[in-house]
Formats: structure tokens, C-alpha cells, sequence
């Protein structure tokens, strides 16, 4: 661990006081490791019954879980097949806190890489409109490829400014998470970077932008709608300073008691303009549980006005819906789900009913990417089978997470197969890794090149 700056020393010394000795030997503690069970995919229970890693709960995320240090879940074939999320501990207390419902509309603002945004997706369960947005137009397209990766079927990912999208959605989402970017110094003991691009202007400059984002954020939750604002920093420029000016500017909003306030440390009315309220925010202090830095505060918007947005109209040619409706009927045992198709150039997404129209917002992923249309046949997307189950497939094929073919799909090869021709969902203990296509006793690889091993 590198040095601290020597001007953040001070600050957390003045802060802390007397607790500030056992904040500063936390640094000398290895950072805190964790995995997510992906829930869309399989039961907590079962994934524990099968996990090659020893686990121990994290308490406040019931699909959390804190591994060892030598285990390397990330080259795990369970994590090619979205079976977890690898996910800093306390992280895992976000989404339990917003907890949206199967239906809701739902925002994840700033949301690359996706630890967040695929975690509430669990709350959802495949049901509402989640749209996950990431301001950096590299880190959309991670956020897009966890997004695949974990099965989240109403996920839409944009590109977009906050105040871009505040125009867009007024007054519409249920619930909205704004995990800001932050000044990091909740994660110098995980991500050394973090700590050598500390400074105060940077503390002062995100303090600025975070009240910004939340303003924006503010315009797009319904009356009755509930924010989660965090970070992974410890300055109360950024936190409690933060929260008070956006209570300040905004009166129909008001704190709530933070979910699962029992494991954590009330937030500081002190640091935030002796703001009594306050003390519902959160703390993580990573002297005091096992997890890194955080913040979390829980918002509700007490009034304003509900906004009702013109639905999407999409136009797709009957053809291309026959063609995907004959892929269903050959292959699948499935119905398709319900939803607007949209066709781009020649890819057929899936949107969810009563979403808004997009055109005017970039998208990384509009909605579910169902597949290609190539001179009259549909071929099925990698992000499709990502979300179906092996036994939503007339033909799988399914390996022990061993088993050398494994690695060859993985790698791009063809595989000797005994199946009957057609589409096939390559599966390890049954959870898909991907399509092949069985011809003549030989699946062809249609892993995406860019997934694969090499
Ligand atoms: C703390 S990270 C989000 C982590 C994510 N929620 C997760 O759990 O994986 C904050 C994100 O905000 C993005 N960001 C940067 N500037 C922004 C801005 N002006 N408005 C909105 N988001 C911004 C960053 O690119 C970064 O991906």
C-alpha cells in the first residue's frame, strides 16, 4: 500500500478523533473480497451446494458472500456463465436498500460496470424496465457485456448525460440509484490508482458534479419515488455536505431510515450543516465492518407531479418477426416474452412494453438483443441465450465444469457431438454458455469471438 497524501491524513485524524488509530490499521488489513450469486440464474441454496470456493455470508446482502484470498472466482466457468458477480462487500448494501419491485421502473445512473445494476436486477426478476446508464461511452459497453453476461433480460444501457436523460424521462422512474463518481477514498486500500490520484481539488471538483447528477436525478423520480445516492468515499464534502445542499435546493424530498442501518454507522449530522435528519444516512468504515468505504443515503420524493411519456413506436417488417417466431418455434419450448420488437439495420431487440421513445438518446443496448436476421433466417444472439434456461431449449448439451470440451468451447473449436442438428445451448451443469449449431455430428462454435479464450 502506497503512502497516503499527507493533507487526507490530517482531515481523517481531525475527523475521527480518538477512532482514528484503528481507521489507519485497517490499512494494514488485506482488502475484503466477495461474490454475488446471480439470482436470475440459480437459487443461493443451490449455488452453495455446488461452489468450488469456501464462503462466509456477508450479512447484509443475503446473496453476498466474502471468499479467500487464493481463490480466483473471475477464471471460474460459473462466472462465464453469469452464475455471480465478483462485488466489494460493502457495495452488496445498495441495491437491498432500493429494493425495487417485479414491474417498477427503474434507473441505475451512473452505472458501469454493472455491479449495482445487476444486483437490483435480482429485485426485479426479469419484470419492469431497468435502464442502466454509464456517462463514459468505454464503460457503457462493460456495463453492456455484464449486463449480457448475467442474464438481465429488461435492461436497456444508454450512453447519455445525466441532464440529457432528465429531459427525456420526467418525473417517471420508481426508484433511482445515483452511485456517484467519487473522489475513491473508500477504495485506496483495494485500488492503489485510487489513491495516487487523490486530490482536494478533485474532493472539491466531484462534491460539485455529485450535487449536479443528483439534481438531474431528481427530475426523473415519480412523486413517491425513492433515490439511493453513495459513494466509496469518506470526505463530508462529498457526503453529508452534498446531502444537505440537495435537501436544501430540493423540498419535496426527504431522508429516510437507511435498510439495514444495524450493521453500519449512522452518517455524521455534524459534517452536513448539523442536519438532524442526517444521522439516517450511512457509513461503511472499513474499521468497523468487514467491507471498504462507503456512504448511502435513502431519499423519497414527497410531491410533484407524475408524468405520463408517449410509448416507444417501433415499426418491424412482419417478415422479421416470422422469421424469429419460426427460430421460437423450432428451437425453444419457451413462448417469447413479452414485449415491442425494434429492428436496427438487421438486429431484433425485444423492448419492454411502455418504455419512451430513445431515438434521441444513445444507445448501447436498447432493450433485449434477440438476434441477427441473415438472408431469410434468424440467427439467435449470444445475449439471448444468456438468458434462457437449458430446459427453455429443445436441444443442450451439458458439461461438468471440468470436462476438456468446456475449454474448447470456450476457445472457439468445433465439438465432435452425438445431438440431434440444429441449435444447441452449450451449457455447464446445465446453465448456458453460449449457441451452437449441430451439422452432420459436429457443433460449430458460435461462442462470440470476442468472449473467447485465447
Ligand atoms: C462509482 S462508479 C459506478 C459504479 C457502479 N454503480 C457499479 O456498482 O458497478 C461511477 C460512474 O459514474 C460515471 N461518471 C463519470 N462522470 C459522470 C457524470 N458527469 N455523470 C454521470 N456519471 C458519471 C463514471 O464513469 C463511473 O462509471
Amino acid at each position: 500500500m502506497k503512502a497516503l497524501p499527507q493533507s487526507y491524513v490530517a482531515r481523517m485524524t481531525d475527523l475521527l478523533g480518538e477512532d482514528s488509530h484503528l481507521f489507519f490499521k485497517s490499512y494494514e488489513q488485506p482488502k475484503t473480497l466477495g461474490i454475488r450469486i446471480n439470482t436470475l440464474k440459480i437459487s443461493i441454496e443451490e449455488f452453495l451446494a455446488l461452489s468450488p470456493f469456501k464462503l462466509e455470508p456477508v450479512p447484509w446482502a443475503p446473496q453476498g458472500f466474502y471468499y479467500e484470498e487464493d481463490a480466483s472466482p473471475g477464471k471460474h466457468v460459473f462466472h462465464t456463465a453469469g452464475l455471480y458477480y465478483i462485488q466489494e462487500p460493502s457495495a452488496m448494501s445498495i441495491a437491498p436498500a432500493l429494493a425495487p419491485e417485479p414491474g417498477e421502473k427503474v434507473l441505475d445512473l451512473c452505472a458501469a460496470p454493472g455491479g449495482k445494476t445487476t444486483h437490483l436486477a435480482a429485485y426485479m426478476k426479469g419484470q419492469g424496465i431497468l435502464v442502466a446508464n454509464e456517462f463514459t461511452a468505454s464503460r457503457a459497453k462493460i456495463l453492456a457485456e455484464n449486463v449480457e453476461r448475467l442474464g438481465l433480460p429488461n435492461a436497456i444501457v444508454l450512453n447519455e448525460t445525466p441532464a440529457r436523460l432528465a429531459s427525456a424521462f420526467p418525473n417517471w422512474f420508481d426508484r433511482i440509484l445515483v452511485d456517484a463518481p467519487c473522489s475513491g477514498e473508500g477504495m485506496f486500500r483495494k485500488d492503489p490508482a485510487a489513491c495516487e490520484e487523490w486530490s482536494p481539488e478533485n474532493v472539491s471538483h466531484c462534491a460539485i458534479r455529485q450535487l449536479d447528477i443528483l439534481e438531474e436525478a431528481a427530475k426523473m423520480l415519480r412523486p413517491g419515488g425513492k433515490l439511493v445516492y453513495s459513494t466509496c468515499t469518506f470526505s463530508p464534502d462529498e457526503n453529508e455536505s452534498v446531502v444537505d445542499k440537495f435537501l436544501e435546493r430540493n423540498p419535496k424530498f426527504k431522508l429516510l431510515p437507511f435498510p439495514n442501518a444495524e450493521f453500519f454507522s449512522p452518517a455524521n449530522p455534524k459534517w452536513g450543516n448539523n442536519r438532524n435528519d442526517l444521522q439516517y444516512a450511512v457509513r461503511l468504515w472499513p474499521h468497523r465492518l468487514r467491507g471498504e468505504g462507503h456512504f448511502a443515503a435513502l431519499f423519497e420524493k414527497t410531491d410533484g407531479n407524475d408524468t405520463r411519456l408517449a410509448p416507444f413506436q417501433t415499426k418491424v417488417s412482419a417478415e422479421s418477426v416470422s422469421l424469429f417466431h419460426s427460430f421460437v418455434r423450432d428451437n425453444l419450448v419457451c413462448a417469447p416474452r413479452e414485449g415491442q420488437y425494434l429492428l436496427q439495420g438487421d438486429h431484433l431487440y425485444l423492448l419492454p412494453h411502455n418504455l419512451p421513445d430513445l431515438k434521441s438518446l444513445k444507445w448501447v443496448r436498447p432493450g433485449l438483443h434477440l438476434g441477427e436476421l441473415k438472408k431469410k433466417r434468424f440467427e439467435p444472439s449470444h445475449t439471448l441465450a444468456m438468458t434462457l434456461k437449458n430446459s427453455d431449449a429443445v436441444h443442450y448439451i451439458s458439461f461438468e465444469p471440468d470436462h476438456p470440451d468446456i475449454e474448447r468451447y470456450l476457445r472457439g473449436e468445433t465439438l465432435p457431438v452425438e445431438q440431434e442438428e440444429g441449435w444447441t445451448l452449450v451449457c455447464v451443469l446445465n446453465f448456458p454458455l453460449g449457441w451452437g449449431k449441430v451439422v452432420q455430428h459436429t457443433l460449430k462454435n458460435h461462442y462470440p469471438k470476442g468472449l473467447r479464450i485465447p
